[in-house]
């Protein structure tokens, strides 16, 4: 993986996210598409899955997703016939409001110990359990500053080859996208760990 020339590959295919795709399975590696079901989640699970239908998709349900996002999650799992691999926090959302109460806010310094609970252990444990060798995902230039500077492809200090095919894609290509190919969307969503938007929570900048 060493040898990959990064910079010839987001050039040539950094704008073509089917291509990108082609070109990320075609390495043959362990995969693993994450999603949060965020709005045009469906893109991604789309494009990665018309090539390789049994691609493991990670999501760790943090317990505290809306209802229409739980829907979202189940209607898009089944039109797609997705291999959903769920990981939960290894304490109920019950145990942890009835010892600690509700979600504690940014400035509060038990934030950063519940964003771990919630979403970072379950993704450490999910990347030591499936092991994936690339690793796609949805970001987009516009989500924050720092999305705004990366390559659509990168290897991490791990080795690991994070693949963004859609980091140049506007809402507006994503909507045409979802009409072209039928696909489902879900607007009625929140991330408990972020009190605001273009926040980055730390998951994928650690990996
Ligand atoms: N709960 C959950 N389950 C599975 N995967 C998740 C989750 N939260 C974040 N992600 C993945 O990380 C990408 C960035 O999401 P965030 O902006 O929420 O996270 S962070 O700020 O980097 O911590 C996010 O981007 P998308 O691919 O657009 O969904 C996912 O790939």
């Amino acid at each position: 993986m060493s040898q990959l020339d990064l910079a010839a590959i987001n050039a040539d295919l950094g704008r073509n996210a089917p291509a990108l795709v082609e070109w990320a399975l075609g390495l043959g590696q362990p995969t693993i598409v994450t999603t949060n079901f965020r709005p045009f989640e469906a893109v991604i699970l789309h494009l990665v899955s018309q090539v390789k239908p049994d691609a493991p998709v990670v999501w760790m349900d943090n317990g505290y997703n809306t209802e229409a996002t739980y829907r979202f999650a189940d209607e898009v799992t089944k039109q797609l016939g997705l291999n959903l691999q769920i990981y939960l926090p290894l304490r109920s959302r019950a145990h942890r409001e009835a010892v600690e109460g509700p979600t504690p806010a940014l400035d509060d310094p038990r934030h950063a110990a519940f964003t771990e609970e919630v979403k970072l252990e379950p993704f450490a444990r999910a990347l030591r359990e499936t092991a994936p060798k690339v690793w796609f995902t949805a970001l987009r230039a516009t989500d924050t500053a720092v999305r705004a500077q990366m390559d659509p492809v990168s290897i991490n200090p791990d080795g690991l080859i994070k693949v963004a095919p859609l980091l140049h894609w506007s809402s507006k290509d994503l909507h045409e996208y979802c009409v072209k190919h039928g696909l489902p969307n879900n607007f009625d969503y929140v991330d408990p760990t972020k009190g605001e938007d273009n926040r980055e929570c730390g998951l994928h900048i650690a990996h």
